[in-house]
């Protein structure tokens, strides 16, 4: 395993000063989301299986974090437990600085309805609303409605402007994923995870989909964590994690390409195979942009 140290942005604290105090955010701009010392742990006595191991990250305004690693590493969990969908065995996960372990049920649904948006690879949409009716459900949901314009504008944002009237059925695979990231953001929510958002496209439609993602980043500011195995798609993040039984091991930035990321997970597969994982169960943290810390 290589433990590497890549340049931290020019205004942020060296990452291995955040990975060992990774602190409070400031009030005037909580974190999006941080995951502190996360495990999680199926089933009880001998057929217990832990999933998360203590994982410790921070996923800072603006950026795009893909999260890779082998089949069973981890990464489902570790998305269901940052979005507030599952609830962690031990450790704390904060969405805005937020502790979700202090909601109740009915606060926790709330906050994940307003400040958390997700995609999934299968879409989900609701098939008999139309992509206009299933983007406004997040807001109808939450008892509001939208302002006039606001839906059309949000399908217009994502090249659906000639769409609002169709239900899912009606509409392509890349369309369908459109209508969702749609309906993901119009609460503009602090973090956008999406979990395999390009498994179902060909590959055509799947870089449409991931140029989007970029520049809800680029030009919004969103903060998004996106689980794939696909290297391509890793490229478009800035920053991109490898899970290994539960840990975080390895990390490297998305611009390094494809290539690349493809062989650090073929090392890391070829590292994990046949093993019980060879990585600690104490914790770990990987922290900030571009920096490792197995
Ligand atoms: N509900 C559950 N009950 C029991 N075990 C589970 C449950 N969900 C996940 N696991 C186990 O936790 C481990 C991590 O699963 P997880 O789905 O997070 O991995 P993954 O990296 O997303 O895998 P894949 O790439 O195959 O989707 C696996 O060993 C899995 O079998």
């Amino acid at each position: 395993m290589t433990t590497e140290q890549t340049t931290p942005q020019a205004n942020e604290p060296a990452a291995e000063h955040l990975a060992e105090r990774p602190g409070p955010p400031t009030p005037a701009e909580p974190t999006p989301v941080e995951l502190r010392g996360v495990e999680k742990r199926y089933g009880e006595g001998e057929r217990a299986v832990t999933a998360l191991r203590g994982v410790s990250l921070r996923f800072v305004r603006g950026t795009m974090t893909a999260v890779m690693g082998p089949s069973g590493s981890g990464k489902s969990t570790l998305l269901h437990c940052a979005a507030g969908m599952e609830r962690p065995t031990r450790g704390s996960v904060l969405v805005d600085g937020v502790a979700l372990g202090d909601l109740s049920e009915d606060a926790l649904t709330v906050l994940r309805r307003e400040r958390i948006g997700f995609v999934f690879q299968s879409f989900n949409l609701v098939s008999a609303l139309t992509a206009a009716q299933n983007v406004e459900l997040p807001l109808r949901l939450a008892g509001r409605r939208a302002r006039p314009g606001e839906v059309v504008a949000a399908l217009e944002r994502f090249g659906l402007g000639g769409r609002a009237g169709h239900r899912p059925s009606e509409l392509s695979g890349g369309q369908q994923q459109r209508v969702a990231l749609a309906r993901a953001v119009i609460t503009r929510p602090a973090v956008l995870f999406a979990d395999e958002p390009t498994g179902a496209l060909d590959t055509h439609t799947s870089r449409g989909v991931l140029r989007l993602l970029r520049e809800l980043v680029d030009v919004h500011e969103q903060t998004i964590v996106m689980v794939t195995h696909d290297p391509a798609a890793a490229a478009y993040a800035d920053r991109v994690v490898l899970l290994a039984d539960g840990l975080p091991v390895s990390e490297l930035p998305g611009s390094d390409g494809a290539e690349a990321i493809a062989a650090r997970m073929a090392g890391l597969e070829e590292s994990t195979a046949g093993t019980a994982g060879p990585y600690p169960a104490s914790g770990s943290a990987v922290e900030g942009r571009g920096a490792v810390r197995p």
